[in-house]
């Protein structure tokens, strides 16, 4: 479990995804956990690096200290991107996570890059709704209110059909304790943003359910309305969509988010000369293995971006494809150029690579061999010594 003490709570929380992308960080509804995003986070995986943490009083982020007010909730995820230098990110927040965005997007524009403000308002509910909750959940606990909860949650036909999830949300939303459920109650009904959002200038998605009867599609078109070029997208939903309808939530957000860096280059790439960074890919893909190269393509970042063009482009697409010696021949020469360079880990890269254009073991052991006259037996030796390594992880 990953925690870091933010403003004297210890805070939970998780990164998944490409560890090279752009950071999109995930913050959960009332009553809900960081888990609320596993069906989101599954479809975003390949493409961004996703933060998400468990809300003070949720989860297994504890609230320690009553009354808790937006403004602290927002300085959590402050003092969490401060904490792991974290300098912007695409946000995004659904119900009281949606508050908590607003409220960023509104006292520190200089970390939000993108805003998704999903299922919420300016304002949720009106005191006299939260004051009853509480009254309620003071008295009789969390879960005298579970039913009540969960019918806003989801439909009624995705309960049915799921009840798998229903299991695990009931169980989640059982593990919070009251007095964390009741500090976020009494934060949600203490915040209104109505006259401050129009302060956003971050570019804004917002996600609204058709059958969200908690933060309604005209909270949704009200926000808009302030936001200057906010965009609304409407999902057939209850009020937590990014668990309903996960694969739609998870489209909205890769339609609204740029690209990573490694993804946009890539596509600059083939669209300026596509046989030839094609014809390179493939042969690329085909030497050295397709795992290989989709981390080299994970890793592009502004900085070797034109590194990794050239190397697919023209030593795969214009050297490695000439047809006047066979990719087989083209390994045994690589190999004795790299043994006379001293260049281990190319060496090593380029002995799995020999095996992929049909190379034999005893085929090494003779360019080795034959290094030994003309590079000198220590090159051959070191030579020896790093083919075996690679011998010994392929159990040849
Ligand atoms: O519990 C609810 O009714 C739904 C909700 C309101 C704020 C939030 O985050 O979830």
């Amino acid at each position: 479990m990953a925690e870091l003490v933010i403003n004297g709570t210890p805070m939970h929380y998780q990164f998944d995804g490409l560890e090279q992308g752009p950071v999109v960080l995930f913050s959960n509804s009332l009553g809900a956990d960081l888990t609320m995003w596993d069906g989101v986070a599954d479809k975003l995986r390949a493409h961004f690096r996703m933060l998400r943490y468990d809300t003070r009083g949720h989860g297994q982020t504890p609230a320690l200290a009553s009354p808790i007010s937006m403004a602290d909730l927002g300085q959590d995820v402050i003092g969490l991107l401060d904490a792991l230098k974290i300098q912007t990110i695409y946000f995004c927040g659904l119900s009281m996570g949606g508050l908590i965005g607003q409220w960023l997007a509104i006292h520190h524009p200089e970390r939000i890059s993108k805003l998704v403000l999903s299922n919420t308002a300016a304002k949720i509910g009106t005191s006299t709704t939260w004051n009853e909750r509480i009254e309620t959940v003071s008295q009789q606990g969390l879960s005298s209110i579970v039913d009540a909860v969960l019918s806003r949650w989801l439909t009624p036909e995705f309960r049915h059909a799921n009840p798998d999830t229903l299991t695990r949300l009931l169980a989640t939303f059982r593990a919070n304790t009251d007095a964390g459920y009741l500090a976020c109650c009494a934060a949600i009904r203490d915040t209104d943003l109505r006259d401050d959002i129009h302060r956003i200038t971050a570019p804004t998605l917002i996600i609204a359910g058709t059958h969200d009867p908690v933060t309604t599609v005209a909270d949704g078109q009200l926000i808009q309305k302030k936001i200057t070029d906010a965009q609304l997208v409407e999902l057939a939903a209850a009020h937590l969509s990014a668990v309903e309808v996960a694969d739609a939530f998870a489209q909205a957000l890769q339609e609204f988010l740029p690209k990573p860096i490694a993804e946009q280059k890539c596509l600059e790439w083939m669209l300026s000369d596509r046989a030839t960074y094609d014809a390179g890919m493939a042969v690329r893909r085909d030497v050295l293995g397709s795992a290989h190269v989709d981390r080299a393509n994970a890793g592009i970042t502004d900085f070797n971006a034109d590194f990794q063009d050239f190397i697919t482009r023209y030593a795969w697409g214009e050297i490695w494809t000439r047809p006047g010696l066979s990719r087989h021949s083209r390994s045994l020469i690589t190999l004795g150029m790299l043994i006379a360079l001293n260049r281990e880990a190319e060496f090593k890269m380029h002995v799995r690579a020999a095996f992929n254009n049909g190379v034999t073991v005893d085929e090494i052991k003779e360019v080795i061999m034959h290094s030994a006259l003309y590079c000198g037996l220590p090159a051959a030796n070191a030579a020896f010594h790093a083919a075996s390594e690679i011998l010994n992880e392929q159990r040849l």
